[in-house]
């Protein structure tokens, strides 16, 4: 039995576990993401999250998708494993924590945190890269904070969740663009206020668009200022809520997001063995 707690950052949801013994194993760590994140089936995520030791920060984050593999970084898991750290009384509400993406520093407030994501270069940044897929041309931008991320700026909303699936999916699976995937986000500048971007994102290792995605939100954000199309202050919006981005320009061609955005503690979750068991409906 695995003791875990179901959390959620703007609606994009995990099981955030206590690791720190290394009790589990990164296969283990797969395997248990792969089973208990399917939906209906079992307990149902994003993602697993654990947290780790670390030899030079408080504790190490990682991320397990709900496909098993491993992501680099996970902005709106990040603030869920600071307030886990926090209400567990592993830190202070203050911490600086490790993740294969970078360093991340955050502060809890309550039920929302705000995190200094680890400094991006832009200059490896492509700004204006096309592709076509499903009969559609797209131009994107391509950047990795933490984890890759193509960015699509649209003109107007006239596509459905499930349409935005099937093209992210498409365009994620562009070995040619993208040899170890990415993260596809769909972003609209708001017509009302010009600080604002509408974004919804398809998920490397989800295999799905998801409620909200914090990096992809931060990738947003900083290929919106690139392109000149937004300040250094970006509210983003997803279908799960809003996630504040702010731009700090350490160098021309480097810049430190900070993320500021909700970490829902949702239930203490037991996982008893059935949650790792395929369902018994199906034939063997
Ligand atoms: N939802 C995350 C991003 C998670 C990583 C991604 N699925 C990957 O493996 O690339 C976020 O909030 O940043």
């Amino acid at each position: 039995m695995i003791d875990c707690l179901k959390m959620n950052g703007n609606g994009n949801d995990f099981l955030v576990v206590d690791n720190l013994s290394l009790a589990m194993d990164a296969s283990a760590l797969a395997r248990a993401a792969r089973a208990v994140c399917r939906r209906r089936e079992s307990v149902g995520a994003d993602g697993l999250l654990a947290l780790e030791p670390s030899e030079r920060a408080a504790f190490r984050m990682r991320l397990f998708n709900r496909d098993g593999s491993e992501g680099e970084m996970c902005g709106n898991g990040a603030r869920c494993a600071a307030r886990f750290a926090f209400d567990r009384g592993i830190v202070g509400r203050e911490m600086t924590f490790e993740t294969r993406g970078g360093d991340v520093h955050a502060v809890v407030r309550g039920n929302r945190v705000a995190l200094d994501l680890a400094p991006v270069s832009t200059g490896s940044a492509v700004l204006k890269a096309h592709a076509s897929v499903e009969g559609c041309d797209f131009t994107y931008a391509f950047l990795v904070v933490g984890v890759p991320h193509a960015v699509i700026f649209e003109r107007e909303r006239r596509r459905s969740i499930a349409e935005y699936a099937v093209l992210g999916r498409a365009l994620r699976s562009r070995q040619d663009l993208f040899p170890v995937g990415a993260n596809v986000n769909f972003a609209l500048l708001s017509s009302e206020d010009s600080g604002t971007l509408d974004v919804v994102t398809y998920e490397r290792g989800v295999e799905d668009v998801t409620l909200s995605c914090g990096t992809g939100s931060a990738a947003s954000a900083i290929a919106g200022r690139l392109l000149g199309v937004v300040g250094d202050e970006v509210r983003v919006v997803n279908p799960g809520g809003v996630n504040d981005v702010s731009l700090t320009w350490i160098e021309t061609d480097v810049v430190q997001p900070r993320l500021e955005g909700g970490a829902l503690m949702i239930a203490e979750v037991r996982l008893l063995p059935e949650a790792f068991e395929a369902d018994c409906r199906r034939p063997a």
